[in-house]
């Protein structure tokens, strides 16, 4: 028996914003049960659009070209509506970037992370309640009470991303996409809430799909990556062996420019302009 959660295959899009350039160039890539996979790569190399795609939620002005996403049996790309309305949110959640816009300001906490409950399962409303303080205990939120009757803007960031993790577990998912769930966050609160999506993840055994432009991020909470490059598989494998034994020229840049490759520190190594060249050619773009 196999535990393959998700297979994406020769995933291709273009953009019909910038005239059908090629977003996604024929991507694969699996994730088991309870595996933690990385999606790497600079801006612009196309994370987002697989976590989109994942979510359903691809733009218009994105075209997929070919490929499938296999989730379980059931292929989202030609999914219908309904259907991929039942599978969102329910078997696949999402952990957002920026915990001050994903809630919404006007709403208290507690109807905010009940709405799914209510409706998804049917509770009553003391039950919704009940599972609602649960979750918040899950994720380490001391006063549950308290924070269930607050607004958003009175708790601090990392509160409020704990709250997004507890709702996005709230439905026992099957696929989790955090996408960059720590960039807004600083360096302590960053590394609890690493902590705590990985803790979430374990206890639950649900994989997650992780977008980050850190390789730190990915050394300290990914079972495996996958780096992009202008929205081709450029290295994949097990964390392990591609942190530490990268066989592409572009992997070892990477990690010589250190863990923000995109914001190199002082003294380590921006990634050279003739990496970039050889890349280009390999993909064969200009
Ligand atoms: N709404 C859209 N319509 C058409 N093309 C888009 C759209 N959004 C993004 N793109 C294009 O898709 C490509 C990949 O972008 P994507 O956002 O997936 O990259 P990313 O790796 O997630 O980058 P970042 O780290 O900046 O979020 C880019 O060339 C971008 O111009």
């Amino acid at each position: 028996m196999t535990d393959t959660l998700l297979t994406i295959s020769g995933l291709s899009a273009v953009s019909d914003r910038d005239g059908g350039s090629p977003i996604l160039r024929d991507v694969s890539l699996t994730l088991n049960r309870g595996e933690v996979r990385g999606l790497v790569g600079e801006s612009g190399a196309g994370k987002s659009t697989i976590a989109k795609a994942l979510l359903g939620i691809l733009p218009r002005t994105v075209r997929v070209t070919s490929g499938a996403i296999r989730f379980e049996d059931r292929d989202l790309l030609t999914m219908p509506a309904r259907e991929l309305r039942d599978v969102m949110g329910e078997d696949i959640a999402l952990i957002p970037q920026d915990p001050q816009t994903a809630l919404n300001p006007g709403r208290r906490i507690e109807a905010q992370l009940t709405d799914g409950l209510r409706m998804r399962r049917g509770m009553s409303k003391q039950a919704a309640h009940d599972k609602a303080l649960a979750l918040l205990a899950e994720v380490h939120i001391r006063d549950p009470e308290r924070v269930l009757k607050a607004y958003p803007h009175e708790l601090s960031g990392g509160m409020r991303q704990r709250v997004l993790i507890a709702a996005a577990f709230a439905l026992d998912p099957k696929l989790v996409v955090a996408d960059e769930p720590t960039t807004a966050l600083d360096v302590t609160v960053q590394k609890q809430i690493l902590r705590l999506i990985r803790g979430m993840q374990r206890q639950t055994g649900t994989g997650v799909i992780f977008v980050t432009h850190d390789l730190g991020v990915v050394a300290q909470i990914c079972d495996s990556v996958t780096l992009l490059y202008a929205g081709k598989v450029i290295e994949q494998g097990s964390t392990a062996d591609v942190l530490q034994n990268p066989k592409h020229i572009y992997t070892r840049a990477l990690m010589a420019a250190g863990p923000r490759y995109d914001r190199p520190e002082a003294g380590l190594e921006p990634v050279p302009q003739a990496v970039f060249e050889q890349l280009r050619a390999e993909i064969g773009i200009k």
